[in-house]
């Protein structure tokens, strides 16, 4: 391990853009593939591995929609999210906030309690082990009706005060977010934070309309918000936090090489970029995998990995003092190294 190895991996850290469906890993699929007695189009590991070639979003949403079938119970959405947060704690998260994807679940006959009290116990149990703190997003998946992100939220509600905020995600081209506002507005008056998949392969206007007509609070990806520098100038006097992912990026082609990642330029504008790993058991690393590539590959150096981790923390759905007594430690990490 380099000195700037160890500086990442111990530097404190917020995830806040992690689908926990996304870090089922090729090994936990077989597992529950076998314990629940459903059939798998794949011979191996290294076979499931071999198919996680996407040449954009749609191609991938397509492999892991599929790959959720083998969650079926309770116990397999404990044994997922416990899986993910012991590796967030070894890559120095010690705050998460989760999204996950009812409609992939409660449109198999899988009961949304069923889903969400799995992903409950993990939560608790991460506290306990690890001292990580997490929250929920509940993502609405944007190819479907409005009528059914409804419904959705309808059947959240049990659990609402276990809920942070509500997402939006899956295909975004051909589905804006003008079709989610009511829904979202329904959200905000149960007292629920929003956040929004923007500008991943949208145009610089889903982003607009995530901010209007939304009330977006925190935009995910927001990458081709940089090809309107109006928008990036009221990103920025807005202090909006945008949640990247540098290895999905490279991995669903919204760009061609590492070396390209905007991440730089984004903080030297003034945006309030932080560091994901999206669905890191499809997009080849973790979040700490994920500040690596973009040091290594953008030469950033270790102020500008701690400015990335002090975003986390001032981004994260976390009262105030408890973000800025994370933001010390971050401090404190960078003085001591
Ligand atoms: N990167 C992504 N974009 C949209 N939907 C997603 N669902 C899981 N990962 C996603
Ligand atoms: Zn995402």
């Amino acid at each position: 391990m380099t000195d700037l190895d160890n500086f990442i991996t111990g530097l404190p850290k917020a995830e806040l853009h992690l689908h926990i469906e996304g870090s089922l890993e090729p090994e936990l699929m077989f597992a529950l593939a076998r314990r629940n007695d459903v059939a798998i189009p794949y011979a191996s590991v290294e076979d499931v591995r071999a198919a996680y070639a996407f040449s954009n979003l749609q191609d991938f949403l397509d492999i892991y929609y599929a790959g959720a079938d083998v969650l079926r119970t309770r116990a397999d959405f404990h044994d997922l999210a416990a899986a993910y947060f012991d590796r967030a704690a070894a890559d120095g998260v010690i705050h998460a906030e989760i999204m996950f994807d009812p409609q992939t679940h409660t449109d198999r006959g899988i009961p949304f309690a069923e889903v969400i009290e799995g992903l409950l116990s993990a939560m608790a149990e991460a506290e306990a082990r690890h001292g990580i703190s997490s929250s929920l997003i509940l993502s609405f998946l944007r190819h479907l009706s409005e009528e059914a992100a409804f419904d959705t939220l309808t059947m959240a509600e049990p659990w609402l005060d276990r809920i942070a905020a509500v997402g939006l995600d899956s295909s975004e081209l051909g589905h804006p977010p003008e079709k989610f506002a009511r829904v979202f507005a329904a959200a905000a008056a149960k007292g629920l934070r929003l956040v929004a998949h923007a500008g991943e392969e949208g145009p610089p206007d889903y982003v607009v309309q995530a901010l209007d007509l939304l009330k977006a609070d925190r935009i995910d990806h927001g990458n081709r918000a940089l090809e309107d520098m109006a928008l990036v100038d009221r990103l920025v006097r807005s202090g909006m936090t945008l949640t990247v992912c540098p290895l999905s990026n490279l991995k669903l082609c919204v760009i061609d090489r590492i070396e390209e990642h905007p991440i730089d330029r984004m903080l030297a504008l003034g945006l309030k970029a932080t560091v994901n790993s999206d669905d890191p058991a499809y997009f080849g690393g973790y979040v700490a995998d994920n500040y690596r590539a973009i040091a290594q590959a953008r030469g950033l150096d270790k102020a500008a990995l701690a400015q990335l981790a002090r975003n986390s923390f001032t981004g994260a759905f976390l009262p105030e003092e408890v973000a800025q007594a994370h933001v010390a430690k971050v401090d404190a990490w960078l003085a001591a190294h």
